[in-house]
Formats: structure tokens, sequence, C-alpha cells
């Protein structure tokens, strides 16, 4: 089970777990070695772990900077507080989160637009500015050095009835009550519309952009939300010790908190909490055997190697794994069944739906040759001396279907990819509907209504088939971004029927909870088609969609493409000329990345340039 599942009552097991658990620490943990200010100190740990979990599990950014977010909602909230500005804890808590959040937003405003190691690189170089600006500009308002002593405790209640949360027992319920709260709140985040598109971004980046979501701004919103859980966590700490420390900024706290979640398990949560216990536990405990001395460290280094070794996905990652794995192994098995049966060829052939159904978005008005839904206006790309594409226009008439042939290398792809402006033209532009879309980025340009089904399936392998057209269906209903992150993303009834309707214009209904990766080729290559019809598109645009299909699988999908066509204009790329021949209106002939000819299917046939360039040639190298 992925942090990202949702539906029924069994959703809420984590939650209860979780409050049984913070009940029973205090009680059972002592008498393992825990003592209360150190089960306080984990729960400081998981709750700026539930963040970054976020980030990193979820999301798969690894920031080693952690840190920062730490400090400056710790220093802020201190500096607050001793210095007279507040005298309310909550209300410099807040304050002290805040900066945080805000700060994040400026750190990762420029770091995630960079990937893995660079990605890494800048939020441990920003971890360590911050460190340093404490240490010496700021070192008026945070001590430097010696930090800021005399962090007083919260308050709870007014006047003669304010209780003071003191050391021991009381802190430990309100870090457990924070704890549990942020807890709940981070599962709401990670089960919303939010939660399901960071976690395809994590498998599949180039796809989220190309459907139409804005990725790096879901980046940015998780990177805020890990700096705020760090920032909230951050401010705890000095009330807790009484005292805020300058090492909260420092790069170990960065890399400690990364050890943690990887011992404890990335994606799952609770995860750093459990690592943060383990790791924390054997820190202290190896301290007092007596005879270790220094080599305690090196004690812990060899316990964290063969926990990764031996626990791949961490602690609870594996637990996690282990039930999932025992709940769902006969549904994949089966499903895996089906998928042998059709690659064997044994599976029916599809009974693909010829009635359009309501849910599907409307046809474009097809008006007369006028009415022309996307122009190629004298497109070139250019790779150094190579011309992929050299100056081609056509026209594709509204609610048409509109093929572009040509020999392999002609420069078909390039063409795809610039009209969904995935790669930029080195001249010429696109319109959709007589407006300009080169140049806003490929999010946009799917947003105003062009998508693609590519030539390699671009596929989020291991989420369902429903899930995969969830994230398709979101961009166009909540645009580019939206941060809902208190609904779950399967509460959008419209997108749910959606889906529906398209599974079982697909014939892939029932494989609505099979994941991706389990399908056999032909209905991957239909999800593909799919995902690009659930962004309800203008548009679109097919590349190769009967590339690697049996006969059968060929005949079906071309049903398939005449239904679609009923809703929206199709520009179609394809090698089999007979499904060609037979499915566009409009054909445009390629050779050598130039324009060859362009006319209807009889024309083309007719065409001695395209006979001698391609046809011929074609039928020449076509197996039988
Ligand atoms: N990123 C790139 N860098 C350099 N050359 C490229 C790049 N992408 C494509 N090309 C080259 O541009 C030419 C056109 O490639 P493209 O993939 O568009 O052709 P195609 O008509 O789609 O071929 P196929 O039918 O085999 O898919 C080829 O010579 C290809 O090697």
């Amino acid at each position: 089970m992925s942090i990202a599942r949702s539906g029924g009552l069994r959703n809420h097991t984590p939650e209860l777990a979780i409050l049984v658990m913070l009940i029973a620490a205090p009680v059972a943990l002592p008498h393992l070695g825990f003592s209360i200010d150190l089960l306080t100190r984990v729960l400081n740990w998981g709750l700026i772990g539930l963040g970054f979990d976020i980030l990193f599990g979820l999301v798969g950014l690894l920031s080693f900077g952690q840190a920062a977010f730490y400090g400056v909602g710790g220093f802020v909230t201190a500096y607050l507080l001793v210095s007279g500005t507040l005298t309310s804890v909550w209300l410099a808590l807040a304050a002290g989160t805040i900066s945080a959040g805000a700060f994040g937003l400026v750190v990762g405003w420029l770091a995630v637009r960079r990937i893995g190691i660079y990605f890494t690189m800048i939020t441990l170089a920003f971890g360590q500015m911050a460190y340093f600006i404490e240490n010496s500009p700021l070192s008026h308002y945070t001590g430097g050095e010696n930090g800021i002593p005399g962090v007083p405790v919260p308050v709870l209640g007014f006047g003669e009835h304010a209780i003071r949360i003191g050391a021991g027992l009381p802190m430990y319920v309100l870090f457990a009550v924070i704890f549990f709260g942020a807890y709940v709140l981070a599962r709401r985040i990670v089960r919303s519309p939010v939660g399901a598109i960071l976690l395809a971004i994590k498998e599949n980046t180039a796809r989220v952009a190309m459907l139409g979501h804005n990725v790096p701004a879901y980046k940015l919103t998780a990177f805020v939300i890990a700096a705020l859980y760090a920032g909230l966590a951050g401010g705890l700490l000095g009330s807790f010790q009484s005292y805020m420390p300058p090492d909260a900024f420092s790069l170990e706290t960065s890399g400690q908190l990364v050890v943690q979640t990887i011992v404890g398990g990335a994606n799952t949560l609770v995860g750093p909490l459990v690592g943060a216990a383990v790791w924390l536990w054997l820190r202290d405990n190896l301290q007092l055997i007596p005879g270790l001395s220094t080599l305690w460290k090196l004690v812990l280094g060899i316990a964290f190697i063969v926990l990764v070794v031996g626990l791949r996905r961490g602690i609870c990652g594996e637990i996690i794994h282990w039930w999932t794995e025992r709940r769902t192994l006969s549904a994949r098995q089966a499903a895996e069944a089906v998928t042998e049966t059709i690659e064997a060829g044994g599976a029916v052939k599809p009974a693909l739906s010829r009635e359009r159904d309501a849910t599907l978005p409307l046809p474009s008005p097809a008006t007369g040759d006028s009415d022309i839904a996307l122009e190629a206006c004298a497109l070139a790309r250019h790779y150094g001396g190579l011309k992929a594409v050299d100056g081609v226009s056509f026209k594709v008439r509204c609610g048409s279907i509109h093929a572009v042939i040509g020999p392999n290398g002609a420069g078909k792809s390039t063409l795809f990819k610039m009209l969904l402006d995935e790669v930029s033209p080195t001249s010429g532009h696109v319109l959709l509907f007589g407006s300009q879309v080169t140049g806003h980025g490929v999010s946009r340009t799917a947003q105003f209504g062009i998508a693609k089904s590519n030539q390699l399936n671009q596929l989020f392998p291991n989420l369902s088939v429903r899930k995969n057209l969830r994230i398709a269906a979101l961009a166009r209903r909540r645009g580019p971004l939206r941060i809902d992150l208190l609904r779950t993303a399967d509460s959008l009834p419209e997108v749910e029927a959606q889906i529906d309707a398209i599974m079982a214009l697909l014939d892939l209904a029932v494989r609505a909870d099979t994941p991706a990766h389990i399908l056999a080729y032909g209905e991957k290559r239909r999800l593909e088609i799919g995902m690009a019809l659930a962004t309800s598109p203008k548009v679109l645009l097919l590349d190769e969609p009967l590339a690697g299909m049996s006969p059968s699988e060929r005949a079906a999908t071309c049903a398939l493409i005449r239904d679609i066509a009923q809703t929206c204009t199709i520009v179609i790329v394809e090698h089999d000329l007979d499904a060609i021949f037979g499915l566009a209106e409009r054909i445009t002939v390629l050779y050598e990345g130039r324009l060859l000819a362009d006319g209807t299917a009889d024309e083309i046939r007719g065409n001695q340039q395209v006979q001698d360039a391609y046809l011929g040639g074609l039928h020449a190298h076509e197996p039988a």
C-alpha cells in the first residue's frame, strides 16, 4: 500500500493505529529504555519527517536542506518570545511556521526547476547558507553559536486558569496531540488530488506535464508544505528544551532526517517517526555501553547499513509492503493471468462501444472548410545541421481525421512534439482555432486543448488504470494548478463519471484496478490513448497508435479512433497505410523533414512523387 491509497472505512486504520501508538508509547516504551523526553524528541523528528516524507517519499525530491526551515521556524519563534515581541507561544509558533513556509517558497522556487542531484545540491547549498547567516550576520538576533536560551513553554488557557505545559508527560502530550493533527492533515494531503498528482510526478514527470498539470508549481507546493512542517517542529523544539540550539540549522540535522526516513521507510508518513525512534534509541543506548567509548558512532553506522541492506523499503515500508502483498496477491495473480491469456491471443476481441457517451467531450463544431482546428505555420526544427522538420505548413479541418505519414526519420514525431509545444520550433508556430499556442509550453498547450497519445507508452506504471485516467481527467477539470488539499482525489463525481465512460469505451472497465504495468500490450496502447482522451481535448494527436498491435487489435483500435472522431479533431501519425487510407479525410506527407504532399486519400494515393518517395518503398519493406 502506498500512502496515496484512498476509499472506505479501512482508510482510517492508520490514524487509529497512530492514536493507539501515541497513547501506548509513554506507558510501554520507558521499559525499553525510552525516557519521556526521548519520546517527545522522537515526535519532534516525526513532525518534521511528515513534511519531508511528502517531499521525498511522495514526490521523490531529496532535500538535504530541511534544517534551514527547521532553524528558521525555531529561531523566529524563539526570538519573538524571548525579545518580548510576542507573549503567546502559540502566536510565535504560527509566526515561526509561516516564516519557514515563506523561506521555503523562495528556496523552492529556485530548486524545483532542477531535478535529481542538482535539486539536492541547491537545497544543500541553501541549508549551509542559512547556517552561516544564523551564525554570523544575524547573530545579534539568533545568539550565533550560543543560540537563544530561555524560550518559554506554551500556556493553555488564560489568567488564573492558565496551565503551563511543563517538561515530562505534559510536554509529551502536547507534542503527541500536535503530531496526531499533523499526521491526519498529511494523510489528507496525500489522498487529495494534489497528492495524487505529486505521486504521478514521481512516476512520470513528463507525462504529468503533457496532460496539462503545472509540474513546477505542484513540486513547489510540496516543498512549501515540507518547509511548514519543519518550521512548526523547529518552533516546538525551543519550547521543549527552553533553548533554541544553533545546530538546528546544521547539515547534520538535515542528514539525520534523511537517514531516519530511509530507516523508517519513505512514502509511509509514519516512517520518519519510527526511524527517529530506532535511530535515537540506538544512539542514546550505544553511548551507555561500557567500553564502547567513541566507537558507538561506528556501531551506529554499521546498524544503518544493516537496516538499509536488510530492509530496502525501510521498517514501515517493508511491513506495509508485506501486508499489501498478502491482501492483493490473489487479485494480482488473476490480473496477470488475464494478461497472459490476452498475450497468448486467447482474449475475446475488445467489444468497443459504438455509442458516444454523454460524459465524453462534446464534438468540436465542424462547419466547413474555413473552420480550421489546427494550423502548422512554416514549422521548422533543426538539430545542429540536421533539419528534422523544415518549414512544414498544413491545416487540419475541425472534426476531421487528418493523417501525417512519411518514411522513418521523415520528422513526424518531431512535428507532433512541436504541435504540443513539447519541443520548441526553431521557427514557425502553431495555431489552435486561430490562437497561437507555440511558446506557452507543453502544460499550457495541453490546457488549451491539445492532447497527445505517444509512440512509446507514457503511463504511470504502478498506478491502476483508473488512477492513470484520473490524473489525466483532473488536469482539464482543475486547470494547471489547484491547491485543494482537503478533498479526496476520487471525490469529483464528474471526473469519476468521465473515467468510467472512457474505460467503457476502451474496454478497460474490468481492468480498472489493475496496475498499468500488468496490462497486456494492446491494453497499454488503449490506455495511452485513453489518457489523452481523458483531458477532453479539442485536438487529439495520435502518434503511431497501431504500432505493435495484432490485426484484430488494429481493427478494434481503428473502430475506436472513428468513435473518438465523433468527439474531437484527430491528427494521426501511422505507418499502417491501409488503416490510414480507411480513416483519414486528409493526409499530409513528409519526406526528409519537408512537406511532400497534402491532399485527400485519393489524391495522395495517386501522387507519383509520394509513390516514388514513400508508398512504393514502404510497401516493398512492409511485412506481409
Ligand atoms: N532530439 C533530437 N536530437 C537530434 N536529432 C533528432 C532528435 N529528435 C529527432 N532527431 C532526428 O530528426 C529526424 C526526424 O526524427 P523523427 O523521430 O521526428 O522522425 P519520424 O518521422 O517520427 O520517424 P519514425 O517514423 O521512425 O518515428 C531523425 O533523423 C532523428 O534522428
